[in-house]
């Protein structure tokens, strides 16, 4: 039973679901407490040999037992073992999982006796989960629920993670697909039954059916894609003249010094991104360089690659330096804070930008000038119901609020993760379901016209094309290819 040689990955059969597998799943580097899983056939027959002892723990009890290598017979820990036999367990297969101390030594000689024992390979990234879902345990959309959990880094993303991971968004798709299948049903009965007379009424109703879920799925698209924008992030770029304090708010956002600071013009070129959770929401903000006419090549490429930033936005920050309009009047830059941006730039750079994009004026430097202009300032935007936040790098006033209000706007892009219908968070989702969709409006065309015209039976075959597509989401259908690609994004023990 025992075998003297230590395997790896690659020596594993082909044959990769009926291997047992085996792996730490807590993080690597040293910790109180390291978890090793196992999990396929053999698991009950490595858990006795671990344990010198025929006796296998209390199904889901955590008992504590020696655990020895099985080649020699030498103690390695004393730790806890958790037995869960299959199907209920994660992978749904026998899984076992040692709880011991989190030294290297310890993990190592634990690794090292679980190679030993026949039948047991290390496991690859994903391969718990991908038996899960094997295994149905978890479908498509809840595998990239979990790696999204995994993944999180702020309080939004997690809530997020957590609902689609929880079947939220399956669930969805699957109340669509079961309205479809019953109108793709009452179609196929329609012509097995009604030889040359079409029944007016049944068709009613799956047109309307159908006209319905087109409408569910057009507005589940039509979300802003906040889904995917809370999943990787909000493209935050803060644009401006240069000199304006760009680099200094970048660094007051990160609280380090990302960008290079200095009283040049010009000072910026290359683009600076760093990501920074704001209000839970993950942002990735990126500095840029200061627009202006300029004739050195190098600070030109910057500025295209800011303007180019720009465009591509969730959200623009325009900085302007306070300072500056201490006897200008500010008209100019209350009537399109974007065109400003347009201004002073030669042909080569010149574009200009989407007046829809979504900005917030940032007036920087406030210290340079008196209280009772920055309120005048201040209440000028109001006035014309820009907003605009006054705020100072240097001593930090008006940051907090600046703070708050970019929060909100991040909470308005995003959405609130645990309210209405989950969010499409990939860009996979998008493309079946416009495939879906379009196929539902095929049909609804095709009814439209009457089906004296079309073959009912292409009618029918729309709605299952609409069907696929949807399968495909949860990976009901035809999902081989894209597994791998998933399931590469898991980390090993996962
Ligand atoms: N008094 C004052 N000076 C500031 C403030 N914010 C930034 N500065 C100074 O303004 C100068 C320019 O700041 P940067 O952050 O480099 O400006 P920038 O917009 O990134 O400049 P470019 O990258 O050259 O376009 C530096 O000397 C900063 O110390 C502020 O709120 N008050
Ligand atoms: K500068
Ligand atoms: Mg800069």
């Amino acid at each position: 039973m025992v075998r003297f040689c230590i395997r790896s990955c690659s020596d594993r059969p082909s044959d990769l679901y009926r291997s047992t597998v085996f792996a730490v799943s807590s993080g690597h580097g040293v910790s109180g407490v390291a978890v090793i899983r196992v999990t396929g056939p053999e698991t009950s027959e490595a858990v006795k040999l671990m344990t010198k002892s025929d006796n296998l723990p209390k199904p889901r009890y955590a008992s504590l037992r020696k655990i020895y290598q099985p080649s020699t017979g030498d103690l390695v820990d004393k730790g806890l073992i958790l037995w869960f036999p299959g199907p209920n367990s994660f992978t749904g297969e026998d899984l076992a999982e040692f709880q011991v101390h989190g030294g290297s030594a310890v993990v190592e000689g634990i690794l090292t006796s679980l190679s030993e024992i026949d039948g047991l390979y290390p496991a690859m990234a994903g391969d718990f989960t991908r038996r899960a879902f094997e295994n149905e345990k978890l479908d498509l959309t809840e595998v990239e629920g979990l790696a999204d959990l995994i993944h999180a880094q702020t309080e939004a993303q997690r809530k997020q993670a957590l609902r689609q991971m929880d079947g939220h968004l399956s669930q969805l798709y699957k109340i669509w697909s079961k309205t479809l299948l019953k109108s793709v049903a009452d179609i196929e009965a329609t012509i097995d039954f009604s030889e040359d007379v079409i029944e007016d009424g049944i068709l009613t109703n799956v047109k309307n059916s159908v006209n319905k879920l087109a409408k569910e799925v057009r507005n589940h698209l039509e979300d802003g894609r906040r889904g995917e924008k809370l999943r990787s992030g909000v493209n935050v770029v803060i644009a401006g003249p240069p000199n304006v304090g760009k680099s200094s708010l970048l660094n007051l956002l990160c609280q380090r010094p990302a960008a290079i600071v200095s009283p040049l013009e010009g000072t910026t070129r290359d683009v600076v991104e760093t990501a920074v959770n704001i209000g839970g929401y993950p942002v990735l903000f990126s500095d840029t360089a200061g627009i202006r006419q300029s004739i050195d090549p190098v600070e030109k490429e910057g500025i295209k690659r800011a303007k180019s930033k720009i465009s591509a936005a969730d959200f623009v920050l325009i900085v302007h330096d306070l300072s500056k309009y201490k006897h200008v009047d500010i008209d100019g830059l209350l009537e399109s804070p974007l065109r400003m941006l347009n201004t002073n730039v030669d042909e080569s750079t010149s574009a200009d930008f989407d007046e829809n994009i979504e900005y917030l004026m940032i007036l920087n430097k406030a210290d340079l000038i008196t209280n009772n202009l920055a309120v005048q300032m201040k209440e000028a935007f109001n006035t014309k119901g820009v907003n605009a936040c006054i705020i100072s790098c240097e001593t930090g006033d008006g940051i907090e609020d600046f703070i708050n209000i970019l929060s909100q706007k991040m909470k308005d892009i995003c959405g609130d993760p645990v309210v209405g219908n989950p969010s499409i968070t990939q860009a996979r989702h998008r493309f079946h379901l416009r495939e879906a969709l379009n196929s539902l409006e095929i049909y609804l065309r095709m009814a439209h016209d009457g089906f004296e015209d079309h073959d009912l039976v292409l009618g029918a075959e729309e709605l299952r094309i609409a069907l696929r597509e949807l399968g495909r989401i949860t990976g009901n259908i035809g999902t081989e290819d894209i597994l791998d690609v998933i399931f590469r994004d898991f980390c090993i023990g996962k």
